[in-house]
């Protein structure tokens, strides 16, 4: 597990470190200028130019020390200062005294000079607002340059907690970033900014790394493997857990088969397919394993006695499953209302709520409270796993979604009711999982996956692990990282990113699953 910080929870390790640690600011400023000095020296030929284009603040101070250890090592340097030398930081001041002293050629603004390497040490975490005047100038210069840029902590113009742009912010071709990984160059838009990222280790104690705490963290696939539910020896179907896919509708019976089938690729032991009539045969043929139940759906569900024969029909399913998925290809139609509801009222089985599922969630007014924007937040149990892409979060929450695009994270808690209820897969590029207490962000998968039917094909394989036994939140990492995976795999054994289909991911499941 690896943690990315947000700016609060950098500046509080900074601190702590500093205050309550005693270990002195300018150590963890000469260590993260070893590192980006090393990152330089693995990354460009020896007798690149160098410039540190420096600001006022500690990151300028990493940016001059940086450079005085190039200088060091015989690369020709300049260190350019950009803002109001009375204002710098006293470790800044410190650094620039001492390259001073050693005689590195230092300017004040932009010089007109050709150079190999660019240090982009304007601004860190500690950017606060929109770039402009000197600054922005500074940051177009930089951009506009034949060289090879390197980010000190991140990217000047990131914001370092959400990933926003603040009006202009370098592209780097490497950001060195200390102690942890910043949310600002993980999500979108700023990691298209960071370039290759280096977490380095500055020597932070891991003891303050963990009083803080940071809220957000992302796995690697060696924590996926590990968090596998186990195989056990002497086992038989009944030991993984059987799950009920309520899906499809008379128009759509492909993504009810993808979710069934993905549940069972994740080792689930039975898999049991609720759907319309239309669907039977299809879903008998394309997946014999699993069992079938189907209604009737030319019926007329707003007449009660119809209600009753499909809510008593469900309602058996629901008693035999250990958990359930509802809303692959269901359709907004009657029947898939009055399944909800039923669903609904299921609080020891985890329920995953999907693609209509949540379309049809979304008009039900009494999961939801209201706030007086006319916003909403999501008011489920914790048995229950939603998974909307970013469409479908605006219609559960009525944020718009350039909104919940720009701060995902922040949405996502947004939208719970408090911590402990109802996981929320949020999807993207950088899908998001919380339950309102910590925060996942999956950094694993590509743009593989941005085709019909993936989306079917996840809801089935978080569905896989809750028949394991696995808790809600778990089930849904764990199940969003080994789909990003497949994927990965996909692209590693084909070689392309146009030609996949839902349909590969089970395939690929079979690869990247412990053996
Ligand atoms: N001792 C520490 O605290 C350490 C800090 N480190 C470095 O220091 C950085 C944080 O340093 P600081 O907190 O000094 O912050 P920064 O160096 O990121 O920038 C802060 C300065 O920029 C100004 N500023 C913010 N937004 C601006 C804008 N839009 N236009 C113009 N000026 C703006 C602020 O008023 C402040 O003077 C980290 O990112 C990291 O690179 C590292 O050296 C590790 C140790
Ligand atoms: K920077």
């Amino acid at each position: 597990m690896q943690y990315i910080t947000d700016v609060r929870e950098a500046k509080e390790i900074d601190r702590m470190t500093i205050q309550e640690i005693g270990i002195p600011s300018m150590v963890l400023m000469e260590k993260a200028a070893l590192a980006v000095a090393g990152c330089v020296k693995s990354n460009a030929a020896p007798e690149s130019h160098v410039l540190a284009v420096c600001g006022m603040g500690n990151n300028g101070g990493d940016g001059v020390a940086a450079a005085r250890m190039l200088w060091e090592d015989g690369y020709p340097v300049t260190v350019s200062l950009i803002g109001n030398e009375e204002n710098a930081s006293e470790e800044m001041k410190k650094q620039l005294d001492i390259a001073r002293k050693l005689g590195i050629h230092i300017c004040t603004g932009l010089p007109s000079g050709e150079y190999d390497v660019i240090l982009d040490a304007l601004f860190g975490i500690g950017l606060s607002r929109e770039v402009t005047g000197e600054f922005a100038d500074a940051i177009n210069w930089i951009n506009e340059q034949d060289a090879l840029r390197f980010a000190v902590d991140v990217p000047s113009g990131v914001n370092a907690s959400t990933g926003e742009i603040l009006a202009v912010a370098v592209v780097a071709d490497f950001t060195i970033t200390f102690g942890t990984n910043k949310r600002g160059i993980v999500l979108f838009p700023g990691c298209n900014y960071a370039g290759n990222v280096v977490v380095a280790d500055i020597g932070f104690p891991k003891k303050v790394v963990e009083k803080v705490l940071p809220r957000t963290y992302t796995l690697t696939r060696e924590d996926a493997m590990e968090m596998m539910p186990p195989r056990i020896l002497r086992s038989n179907k009944g030991s993984y857990g059987k799950v009920l896919v309520i899906a499809g509708s008379p128009e759509i019976s492909g993504a009810c088969y993808l979710s069934a089938a993905a549940a069972y690729r994740m080792g689930c032991g039975l898999v049991k397919v609720f759907t319309a009539a239309e669907n039977g045969p299809v879903i008998k043929n394309l997946l014999p394993e699993a069992l079938v139940k189907t209604y009737d759906s030319e019926l007329d569900y707003t007449q009660s006695l119809n209600r009753f024969d499909i809510t008593k029909s469900l309602q058996e399913e629901i008693k035999w499953a250990t958990c359930i998925v509802i809303g692959p290809g269901i359709g907004t139609a009657e029947p898939a209302g009055i399944m909800l509801d039923e669903v609904l009222k299921e609080k020891n089985k985890a329920v995953v709520i999907d693609a209509d599922g949540l379309n049809v969630l979304a008009k039900k007014e009494t999961y939801f409270v209201k706030r007086e924007d006319g916003t909403r937040k999501i008011c489920l149990p914790e048995n229950v796993v939603l998974t909307p892409h970013l469409q479908e979060m605006t219609r559960l929450t009525r944020f718009e979604l350039p909104v919940i695009r720009a701060k995902i994270v922040e949405q996502a808690l947004l939208s719970l009711e408090s911590a402990n209820c109802q996981t929320l897969v949020l999807k993207d590029a950088r899908t998001v999982v919380t339950d309102g207490g910590e925060v996942y962000i999956n950094t694993i998968g590509n743009n593989a996956l941005s085709t019909g039917g993936t989306g079917d094909v996840l809801s089935g394989m978080i569905a896989g692990l809750l028949a394991q036994g696995m808790r809600p939140t778990k089930a849904a990492v764990l199940g969003v990282c080994l789909h990003g995976l497949a994927a990965e795999e996909y692209v590693r054994r084909k070689g392309g990113r146009y030609s996949m289909m839902a349909g590969d991911l089970l395939d690929m499941l079979q690869e990247i699953l412990p053996k």
